[in-house]
């Protein structure tokens, strides 16, 4: 079941209330044609399986946790930035109320690099997913924490049927079996406690055991550096997702280069 009383409710109601206004404006009838201009989706998983650590770069105004991070005032150009540094995916958080994102943001992006772009949401709905698709997006994340089996189901069905790749992520044990019996092919395991928000690098390593077997592991959340990168290398991962270490850094560039490939020590 869902998670309840965490910070992630408060994301979603607000989440919903932007769905309802912009679902008003167009209905998903109509935004389904616009899918038809939307460029072939790009598969990241090759790149994923590669040897070494893969990066995925993402584009984080601020946060629930810390508040107000960067600027970017210019999306395209960090993310192309993190495209010459070998990021092997690109993640755009679209959410707009705690993140101060947007999905023109995600529209950008697209049109600056050619890397496979995730569209980093509180996806509750199909809509979402078409939006995303229609943008340009090739991955959408699905938050086992804010969904029942049954919609974690039909969205994750939903999003392979509209040829996008699914990050399914994951914060637990019972989270990580969810995730298990979807056969999902990238399994994210986030460190972020989703009460306190606080990180804690440790349940990477903890959850990898479990879940390890045809999915690609993605460490995410609080990777500040090569260190970090190598301990969850060694732990399981195929692929780190980072934030704030990024946009936070004067040479994105080359921060995520410094990152990209990885092997465990
Ligand atoms: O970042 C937050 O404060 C947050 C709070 C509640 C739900 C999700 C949140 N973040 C989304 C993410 O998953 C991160 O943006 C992503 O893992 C990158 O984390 P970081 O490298 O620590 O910025």
């Amino acid at each position: 079941m869902p998670a309840t009383g965490s910070v992630l409710d408060d994301i979603v109601a607000g989440a919903r209330d932007d769905l309802a206004r912009r679902e008003a404006a167009l209905p998903l009838g109509e935004l389904r044609a616009h899918l038809a201009d939307a460029p072939p989706a790009r598969d990241p998983m090759p790149h994923f399986r590669a040897p070494g650590s893969s990066v995925i770069a993402e584009v984080k105004r601020r946060s629930p946790s810390k508040g107000a991070l960067a600027e970017i005032p210019d999306p395209a150009s960090l993310a192309r930035a993190y495209a010459r540094g070998g990021a092997a995916a690109i993640s755009v958080l679209t959410e707009e109320r705690r993140f101060g994102g947007r999905l023109d943001d995600l529209r950008a992006v697209r049109a600056a690099v050619e890397t496979p772009i995730l569209r980093k949401d509180f996806i509750v709905e199909s809509y979402q997913l078409v939006e995303a698709r229609a943008a340009g997006a090739d991955l959408a994340l699905l938050i086992v924490a804010a969904l029942d089996d049954d919609t974690l189901r039909r969205l994750h069905d939903e999003a392979t049927g509209l040829g996008l790749t699914v990050l399914v992520e994951v914060h637990d044990e019972a989270e990580a079996e969810r995730a298990l019996a979807l056969e999902a092919e990238l399994i994210g395991v986030n460190s972020r406690n989703l009460k306190t928000l606080e990180v804690d690098p440790d349940v990477f390593g903890r959850l990898a055991p479990q879940i390890q077997g045809d999915a690609v592991l993605v460490a995410e959340s609080g990777i500040t550096g090569v260190a970090d990168v190598g301990r969850f290398v060694s732990e399981g991962a195929g692929v780190v997702l980072v934030g704030e270490a990024l946009v936070k850094d004067g040479d994105p560039e080359a921060a995520v280069r410094a990152m990209t490939g990885v092997t465990a020590p």
